[in-house]
Formats: structure tokens, sequence, C-alpha cells
């Protein structure tokens, strides 16, 4: 399974094309479009949010509300692009209007500046409007039916804030999906501990007021995830790091844990380590999961576990020191509208890229040709392992 997208922040819309997911997969457009608008919500998010209604258009690869085993195209309309239609029309010539629109004054933890010095753009915007995490709407709707794949598999799996900025939101370390989906629809934060709602309010809108940004730290939640996807054979076939990879390639992450992760370099062995016991009903299994679902690269059929530290957003209304590309004066960097903290949506775009990467291992290691044949040989390979 692979997938491509192509779009700008405000050009006329994000367009996705997925292989390789399976044929005969009912598709609910609800679920795509529910899990659109989560990444659309979220205490912190700026003003942008208020123009866009993200929905997505299926016009590939799926008949009568099945998946046809072709190509999946998909698009999500930017209605912004109705105010910027003259700046970011595709074809038409560069106007002087255009050009009092042009981005020179690059922001500080922004792709703007390398960006432009790489592709030789002298106006930035042709860098940020592609860099700006927008592109995640329509990474969302892919990971949205990879996600109902995983569902026809019987595999669980969500995300949810567990740190904004420096206040903790997840104190029982609780494991289960349903619980965690449960206490996360109560709050327009995504967390777990309720009485955190509060606090993190008041946090993120002193930090609005002070014109400054919040990173966080979102984890995700697989369970029932088939044990031996991946591989120790060769360093490229370890799924730990595909997923790492994947997770990394949201804007703005800056750190992956699996498991435990930093915290297990500070623990004793005998903390870590997750002891094996067999019961004749389960097969093989672990008594904890510190490892978070993963050894040798493999999945190990406990819960999959993986957290992500989300850097604060860059551009800030109290602008940081930056340099004019044409000028070389010193000034303060550009500013658009931007979001206070985007640690809400992060988790619904890192829960969709998890889910990605655990489809692209799925359809690597079965026949992905056919729901049917995908759903008879994981219930084969699970019933395998239970009786090793
Ligand atoms: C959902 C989401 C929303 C974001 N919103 C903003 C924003 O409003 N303003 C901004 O400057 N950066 C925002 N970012 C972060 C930038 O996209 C990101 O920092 C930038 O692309 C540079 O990439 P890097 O941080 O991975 O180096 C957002 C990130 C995500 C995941
Ligand atoms: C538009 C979205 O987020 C944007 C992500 C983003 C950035 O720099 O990453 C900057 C802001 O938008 P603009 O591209 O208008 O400057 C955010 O509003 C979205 O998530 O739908």
């Amino acid at each position: 399974m692979n997938y491509l997208t192509a779009g700008e922040s405000h050009g006329p819309q994000l367009t996705g094309i997925i292989e390789g997911i399976p044929a005969g997969i009912q598709i609910n457009v609800d679920g795509i479009n529910q899990m659109l608008a989560a990444r659309q919500g979220g205490y912190g998010r700026g003003n942008r949010q208020k123009i866009e209604h993200d929905v997505v258009e299926i016009v590939g690869g799926v008949r009568h509300g099945k998946t046809l085993g072709s190509p999946i195209a998909l698009v999500v309309k930017n209605r912004d692009h109705a105010h910027w239609s003259d700046i970011m029309n595709p074809t038409s010539p560069e106007t002087p209007e255009n050009t009092l629109r042009q981005v020179n004054r690059p922001r500080p933890g922004h792709a703007d500046l390398v960006g432009g010095m790489k592709y030789g753009h002298h106006d930035l915007r042709n860098v940020l409007e592609r860099s700006s995490a927008r592109e995640t709407a329509i990474r969302v709707a892919i990971g949205a039916i990879c996600k109902q794949l995983l569902d026809q598999l019987d595999i669980q799996i969500v995300g949810h804030v567990d740190q904004v900025g420096s206040v903790a939101a997840n104190s029982h370390r609780n494991l289960d999906v349903e619980k965690i989906e449960k206490a996360i629809t109560q709050n327009d934060l995504r967390i777990i501990d309720q009485d955190q709602v509060q606090p993190i309010h008041d946090l993120i809108d002193q930090t609005k007021r002070d014109g400054n940004t919040l990173g966080g730290v979102v984890r995700v939640v697989a369970t029932n995830v088939p044990a031996g996807l991946g591989s120790y054979i060769s360093w490229d076939t370890k799924l730990d790091a595909k997923m790492a990879a994947a997770v990394m390639g949201v804007n703005a992450i800056k750190g992956v844990e699996i498991g435990d992760g930093f915290d297990a370099a500070a623990s004793l062995g005998s903390d870590v380590m997750d002891e094996i016991d067999w019961q004749a009903d389960d097969g093989f299994g672990r008594l904890t999961d510190h490892l978070g679902g993963f050894e040798g690269g493999m999945t190990n059929g406990m819960p999959m576990v993986i957290k992500a530290a989300m850097k604060p957003i860059p551009t800030l209304y109290k602008a940081l020191q930056s340099v004019d590309i044409a000028t070389k004066e010193t000034m303060k960097a550009n500013v658009e509208r931007s979001d206070t903290t985007a640690i809400v949506p992060a988790s619904i775009v890192v829960e969709s890229v998890v889910a990605i990467e655990l489809v692209k291992a799925i359809t690597d290691t079965f026949d992905g040709s056919n729901l049917q044949r995908l759903q008879t040989q994981i219930s084969e390979y699970r019933k395998e392992f239970k009786n090793f």
C-alpha cells in the first residue's frame, strides 16, 4: 500500500491517491468526515478553521460504496481558496496585486528560509503553502480509510493528547481503546484526565494573550494487532522504525517514543522487559507492556503504544526576529493567521499515519487484494500464533 498527496494550503484543493487498499471494503463517508472534523477541532486552533469545513469527495476506486482494489482518489476542497483565487491561481500569470502578498520575512522554525534557498523561491509563499500542515487534512482522510479497514480486521486504534505544554493529562496510563475514546470525547482537548481541562484551557488562553504558542505530547494506542508484523531480519524491515519515520513525518513532531521510550533508558532491565506467560486459551502473552507492543522490530501482540512530541507552533503573533530576504534588513518574521496550539489535531494526524503504516505492514504480510481473503488469512495466522 502506498499513497501520495498534492495541494497547497490556499490552493483549490487537497488531493490524495492511495494504491493497494483491498477490494470489498464498505466505505463509510460519514466516518471519514468525522475524523476530518475532529482534526479541525480542539482548543487553541486559529480562525482558519472557522472558514474551512472539511468534507471528503471520493473520485476514484470506490463504486456503490465499496472499494474496487484500484487506486482510490480523494479530494478535500480548501474553502479559503475563494479568498485567494488570484494569488493562488494554478495557471494564470502573476499580477502586481499578487506581488503585494509575497512573503519575504521567513519565520524561525518553519520551512520558509531553507525551503526558499533550496528551491530558489524568492516569494516564500511558494514554500509555506505546501509546508503548511493544511496537507494533513488529506492524510487524515487516507488514515480514516485505513482505520475502516483495520476495523474490519478487528484492530482498534485511538490517538489522544497526553500533555499540553508542560501540563500532563493522562495519569492512569490506560491502554483500553474504548475507555480512552469515551474519556477524550468528553472534552475539547482529547485528554483523559478531566480535571486537567480547566488548567490547560487557562494555559492556552494566557499563551494566546502573550502572542506565544505551545506544543505537547500525543499518544496512539492500537490493540488486537496481530503479532509478527515487521521483522528483525534487516534494519529497514523493522516496523517500529517505519512507525517512527511516519510519525516524524507529521509537521512539527520532534520526538517519537515506543512504549516507555526515553523513560526506559533510566530504568532497570527488570522494570522494562515484559515477562512472558502462556495461557491455554490465548497462547503466549506478556505480563506488562513497557515496550509498547514491539520486540525486535516486530509487533508482539500487546497494545502498540506510540508517543510523539510536538514542538510549539512556529508562527508567533509576537513575532520573532528574522531578516528580509530581499533587503537583508533585520525585521520581525512574517505573521499570518495561526494556531496557538495544534496538539488536538496532531493527535488525529498521528493516529492516521500510524493506521496507514499498520495497513502497509498488513498488506505487505498478507494478500491484500480482497477483504474477505485478507480476513481469512489473518484469522488463520492468529490461530497459528495462538497454537505455537
Ligand atoms: C495540525 C497542525 C497544525 C499546525 N498549525 C500551524 C500554524 O497554525 N502555524 C504554524 O506556524 N505552524 C503550524 N503547524 C506546524 C508547522 O506546520 C510545522 O512546524 C512546519 O511545517 C515546519 O515543520 P517542522 O516543524 O516539522 O520542522 C501545525 C502543525 C500541525 C500538525
Ligand atoms: C489550515 C490548517 O492549518 C494551518 C497550518 C499552518 C502551518 O503552517 O502548518 C498554518 C495555518 O494556516 P495557513 O496555511 O493559512 O497559514 C494553519 O491554519 C489546517 O490544519 O487545516
